[in-house]
Order: C-alpha cells, then structure tokens, then sequence
C-alpha cells in the first residue's frame, strides 16, 4: 500500500506540474483530480450539463480535464464559425471510441485527403437528389420516395389504442435512409432487417458501457469484451451491405452505363469505376474501396437514423403536453394544405417549422455536438491548443443562453416567426442544430424534410395524447444518453381527425 503511493508521488508532481504550466496558455477551467480529471462530476445520463456549468463558471472558452484528455468547450457560436472554418480544427476527437475503432473510414471519423473525397462525394450525392441546391425535379422525384414511407406508416396506424410510435418510426425513417442509401426498402419482418436493427441498437450499449475507456486508457482492458462484439456487429452488418452493393454491381450493363435505382451506392459505383479508370494507383482510387462504402453507408444511415428519430419522439411529446400549439399546428394545416403534406406546403405551415426548430432547441439531438479535434497545435483567441485535443461545441449551453434567447428556459415555436401569421420565419444565426464550418451535418436538409413529412402528416391525420399511464411523464430524464438525446419511452393515444379537399 506505501509503496504503491510512494510509485504514485512522481505521477501527482508531474500533473501539478503539468497543470500550472499549461494554465498560461490554456483557457481556465476547473483543474480536477489526477487520474480522473473532473469525471466524478459527471452524471453518465447527462454529461452535458456539468460541461454547461463549467461553461458558465469560466466562460466561453473553457477547458476540463476528463480522465487524462483534455477537453475544450466552446459556449460561443462566432467562435465556432470562426475556427470550424479552418482545417487545423476539423479533424475529429482522439477518442479511441467511437472514431479510432472506425480505422478513419466512413464519413464521420475520416480526416485529412480521405475525408475531403468522401465528403465532396456525399455533398455531391445529396445535390443530386435535391437536397443542397439540386434542381427542383431531382427533389420532387426524392420526395415522391420519401412519401411512400410516409403513406405506408398513415396506413398502418389505428385509432384510440395506447400505443408506441418507436417501432414504426425506426421503421419508416429507417425505410427512407434505406432506400435513399442502397435503393431499397425492407419489410417489416425481414429477417435481415430486423438482425441490422437489433445489431446496431446493441452497438449504442456496448459503445456506451465502453465509453470510459475512451478516458482512463487502462480501463480498455475491463471492456474489450463490449468493444468485440461492438466490432463483431459491425462486420456482420457489413455482410448484408456488400451483398446490396454486388447487387447493385449486377446492375452495369454491357455498355458499363448503371441501369439500377438512383441511390448513394449506385452513384459511389460509377464514381469508383471512373476513378479506377482513370488511375487505379491513385491516392483518390485507394480512398473509393468497398469497405470504405460499408463505412459510409453505416455513417449514413446512423447519423441520419437516430436523430431524426429522436426529434420526432421529442416532438410528439410537446404536442401531447401542449395541446394548444397541436391545435394551432391543425388550423393551419385545414386552412391552407390538401389532403396529404408535401414539401410545397412548407412556406404555409411556417408554425410548425417553428414548432419543430423549438424542439430542436429544447431537446437538441446531439447536445454535446460531434466534437472535432485539432490536427496540429493551433491558436484559439489568444490561448495554444495543442494538437490532438478534443472540442466540445456545446449545443445544449448554446440553446439555453440568456445573451442568445429571450427566457430560454420557456418552449415558445413564436421566437422562430417574424409575425403572428405564421408565414414568415425569423432566421436565428445562434441556432446551429447542425453545426457550422466544414465539417457541418451534409444530411441537414434530407434530416428536416423527413420530420417535416413525417410530423406534418401524422398531424394531419391523427390527434396525438399522451395515453392515460403516461400522464406525469418527465421531460427532463435523458436515459442511456450516448451522443444523441433521447426520451424515455411513451404511450399515445391517437384520435382521426376528418377527411377534407
Ligand atoms: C435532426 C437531424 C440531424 C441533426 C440534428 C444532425 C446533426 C449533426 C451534427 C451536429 C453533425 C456534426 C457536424 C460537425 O462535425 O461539424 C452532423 C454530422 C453529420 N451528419 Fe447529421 N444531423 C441530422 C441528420 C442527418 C441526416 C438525415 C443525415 C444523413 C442522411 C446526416 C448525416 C451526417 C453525416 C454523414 C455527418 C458527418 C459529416 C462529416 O463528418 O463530414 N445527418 N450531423
């Protein structure tokens, strides 16, 4: 026992020492414990809040030491613009998990020339489908999909029962990423479908029951358990991805002109073929491989998935709790749209635009954002970063700033309209759902045209309330938190509203 403190005596000079001499150049932030930093603070259900009070204790630009990394949080969106412009501040956070485990694949962990070409690829893809200035028919045919999921969930919905909306929104939403991605919808009993679902739903556990490691390195070794299966899931969900991707191989004809549905995987393979075509040896060519559209595809649909998920759930309990906005919502959908919600009634439902940013300022998706990290030592107003360092860009604090928001504690869809009309949205440059700079969400437009169809239909169709069980409901419990926020789960009871023209 002395000995093992004696071995710790360097251990603790060291970090003091550390500590004082990073202090002049580092921003202030509380100094935490060794070994752990300031991680007994944290409450694992909502991270994000102890980050806000130490943002409102030290200001703007904030550091806090979680385990042995370094952690700076940003609070303020002009600095944000600022600095998630620039290169240096856009690679993403040394966390072995989720991004390291991800070998710098996909989208979401990629960095540096690899990252730029999937990157320009995906933007590239969504324009072509009408998302990001693409043309207005490319859009209406991507709509028109997009429906279809939408009508097949109306469908299936009955009147007066208590029932759970979660399985038949991951089931539709999931169905829209689907068929945008690979071209294809699953039914809702396909077995291969139901093994992707409950595969990734267990990666989001074991992800988060690792997610100390990330901290305390040598915690890894009382996780590698949840760390294989997490690997183990993602290769089996790879099998079923490169079964479609050979499909849609199959789908060249002899000319080697794509005859297959449009979608991200057809679009990747045309584009692989002429880069490989061009030069095989290339660095561009090495960057288009299979397993790299595995990995993008998974980014894809995991990034869109559970987001936009998630603020639908969140959506549907604000309506349940304030039945007034629900019935405002209506009235503008009976006085101004037909009998189906399309993207061309948006300018006419500015309400529940509103409705939905509300939301999304209330309960954002991601409250912690998706940090980035530096790739090279960088100044940052007057204080050096040094390379490697995770940054926070704290969505939740910015939400709920005071210097931001007139009573940002109250849910008000009003602070988002310029007139009482609900014709005319009032642009808000400190929200930033999706962040902002280089790396910003490339599925931003596709997210809020699945909520806005998703929700504006629902709302057309049926009244939602809560069922009688779930009538002191607690908003503010975020159970399993692990990067995206979600409720915990709920009853609805849903009336039919009547057909009209
Ligand atoms: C409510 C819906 C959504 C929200 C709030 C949201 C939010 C975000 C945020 C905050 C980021 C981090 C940006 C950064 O690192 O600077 C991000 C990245 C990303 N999002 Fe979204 N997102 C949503 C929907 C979607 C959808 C529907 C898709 C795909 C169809 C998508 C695909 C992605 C991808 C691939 C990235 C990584 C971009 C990169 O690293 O270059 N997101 N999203």
């Amino acid at each position: 026992m002395f000995l093992g403190g004696l071995t710790l005596v360097p251990f603790v000079l060291n970090w003091s020492f550390q500590r004082q001499s990073e202090g002049k150049t580092l921003p202030p932030g509380p100094r935490g414990l060794p070994i752990v930093g300031s991680l007994l603070h944290i409450d694992p259900e909502k991270p994000f809040e102890y980050f806000e009070t130490v943002a409102q204790d030290y200001g703007p630009i904030s550091k806090v030491y979680m385990g042995s990394k370094l952690f700076i949080i940003i609070t303020d969106v002009d600095i944000l613009r600022k600095y998630f412009g620039k290169p240096a501040f856009c690679g993403r956070a040394p966390l072995d998990l989720p991004f390291k485990i991800m070998e710098g694949y996909g989208l979401i962990a990629a960095e540096g020339e690899h990252w730029a070409y999937q990157r320009q690829f995906t933007a590239k893809f969504m324009k072509d489908v009408g998302m990001r200035g693409g043309t207005t028919h490319a859009k209406m045919e991507m709509e028109e999909r997009l429906m279809s999921s939408v009508r097949y969930f109306i469908a299936k919905l009955q009147e007066d029962e208590a029932v759970s909306l979660d399985e038949p929104l991951q089931q539709t939403i999931g169905n829209m990423l689907n068929d945008i991605i690979f071209g294809l919808r699953y039914g809702p009993s396909d077995s291969r479908w139901q093994r992707i679902q409950s595969l990734r739903e267990n990666g989001v556990k074991r992800l988060k029951m690792s997610q100390a490691a990330n901290l305390i390195p040598f915690l890894s070794h009382f996780v590698q358990g949840h760390l294989d299966e997490f690997s183990q899931g993602i290769k089996e969900t790879h099998v079923e991805y490169q079964r479609v991707i050979d499909m849609r191989k199959s789908e060249f004809d002899d000319r080697g002109e794509y005859q297959g549905p449009k979608c991200l995987v057809g679009d990747y393979l045309k584009v692989q073929k002429e880069i490989r075509f061009k030069n095989p040896f290339s660095e561009e060519a090495r960057s288009f491989s299979d397993k790299q559209l595995c990995y993008l595809a998974g980014d894809i649909f995991g990034a869109g998935i559970d987001t936009t998920v998630n603020t639908i759930q969140w959506s549907i309990l604000y309506l349940c709790r304030r039945g007034r906005i629900q019935e405002e919502i209506y009235e503008d959908i009976k006085n101004r749209c037909g009998s189906e919600i399309t993207l061309q009634d948006r300018p006419n439902l500015g309400y529940l635009v509103a409705f939905i940013n509300e939301v999304m300022r209330m309960k954002p998706a991601v409250p912690m954002g998706v940090p980035h990290g530096t790739t090279e030592e960088v100044p940052l107003e007057g204080y050096t970063i040094p390379k490697g360092t995770t940054i926070i860009p704290l969505i939740w604090a910015i939400n709920g700033e005071e210097r931001y928001w007139r009573s940002p504690t109250v849910f008000s869809p009003n602070r988002f309209l310029n007139n009482p009309d609900h014709m005319e949205l009032r642009p808000q440059d400190h929200f930033i759902p999706f962040q902002v700079g280089k790396r910003r969400c490339v599925g931003e437009e596709f997210g809020m045209d699945m909520i806005f169809l998703f929700l504006g239909n629902l709302l057309r169709n049926y009244e939602v309330m809560f069922s009688p069980q779930d009538l002191y409901y607690d908003i503010n419990c975020y159970p399993d938190f692990a990067f995206t926020l979600h409720p915990m789960p709920y009853l609805v009871q849903l009336v039919k509203r009547p057909a009209f023209d």
